[in-house]
């Protein structure tokens, strides 16, 4: 590629990339056009939380997904080796004799943010990869800010209802080859009030931002997770028949109950519902914070199940007064 074609391809791309408007569409354009270099097989995207030299104390999590896939990741070794190595940018590595690019976000963002190509490509190729790498960098910065919550680095509100509104539109249109069902699960720290009154508010952020933590560890990386706001989260629990819903629910209520958090002990309160592609998204949430409220209602720290609530229950109980 001569030098004016090269510039011309570099604007290109850049007007092509700063038309996205959500993290996800741009980082699944951005993965398409790495894909389409020549020499390339495979880009992947990846969310890293913890610590990357301590191999319990990291959680890396796959983007974009599909909902039926149930497999643990395979680049889970590599990123284990690559990642403490990384002091950010673009580098090319070796392993096992593939050739890999990994591009490295860890300025202004969290959580840090990682791009893996499986390939090798030309020098001119490799100079568009690292223009892409710095437009993607400040995008996904920028993007951030509107659809990640501050504390924890988790998606937000906002991005729960998109998110959830997805994964209706997934179920609807695989009737004729359905999976395993998605769940939409409301949690809520008890007494939370209490922590923020006796410890100070700063106690109070330090405690949820070891409760994300422990979510970030908890749920598998095919699972959505998000701050809703205050002291309520919401997992979107993918590909999971209602036993295995309930043991990923107890196996979390339970490692909540088993950790020192800094004000001390902390429960969970949690409502949970199948999502039905037939209800519309927001009655999804609706249910699940109604499942929600029984459980506060019913003394706190248990997990309940929409779909197991007695239908008098269902309707009547939002005149109940909490305190
Ligand atoms: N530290 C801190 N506190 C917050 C944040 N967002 C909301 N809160 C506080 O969270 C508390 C929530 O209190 P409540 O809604 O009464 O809930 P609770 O005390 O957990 O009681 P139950 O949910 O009924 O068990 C309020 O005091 C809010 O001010 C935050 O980002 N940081």
């Amino acid at each position: 590629m001569s030098s004016d074609q090269h510039i011309k391809k570099a604007f290109e791309l850049s007007a092509k990339f700063l038309a996205h408007k959500s993290y996800n569409s741009l980082t699944h354009a951005v993965l398409h056009y790495f894909c389409s270099l020549e020499g390339v097989s495979e880009a992947v995207s990846y969310e890293i939380f913890g610590d990357p030299n301590s191999e319990t104390g990291l959680s890396i999590r796959r983007f974009p997904m599909t909902l039926d896939e149930s497999y643990s990741d395979r680049n889970r070794d590599l990123m284990l080796k690559a990642l403490p190595k990384s002091k950010g940018g673009v580098t090319c590595f070796k392993f096992k004799g593939d050739d890999y690019i990994l591009l490295d976000i860890t300025k202004d963002v969290l959580p840090r943010r990682i791009i893996l190509i499986r390939g090798k490509v030309s020098s001119s190729d490799l100079i568009l990869v690292e223009g892409v790498y710095g437009i993607y960098a400040n995008q996904v910065s920028l993007l951030d800010s509107k659809e990640r919550d501050n504390l924890t680095g988790l998606p937000n509100r906002q991005t729960m209802e998109f998110t959830l509104n997805d994964v209706v539109t997934f179920h609807r249109n695989n009737k004729l080859n359905p999976i395993k069902p998605s769940w939409m699960v409301v949690l809520d720290i008890d007494h939370f009030k209490k922590i923020n009154d006796t410890f100070g508010h700063l106690y109070g952020d330090e405690v949820l931002l070891h409760f994300a933590d422990l979510l970030k560890k908890s749920f598998r990386h095919t699972d959505f997770l998000f701050r809703y706001g205050g002291e309520e989260f919401v997992a979107i629990v993918n590909n999971a028949n209602p036993e295995e819903a309930q043991q990923i629910l107890e196996r979390f209520h339970q490692a909540v109950q088993d950790y020192d958090f800094p004000s001390g002990k902390v429960t969970v309160s949690i409502g949970y519902t199948q999502v039905d592609p037939v209800t519309p998204p927001l009655l999804l949430f609706e249910h699940a914070d109604r499942a929600l409220y029984h459980a506060k209602h019913n003394g706190r720290n248990m997990i309940v199940n929409f779909e197991d609530m007695d239908s008098q229950v269902r309707v009547h109980e939002d005149d109940i007064e909490l305190f």
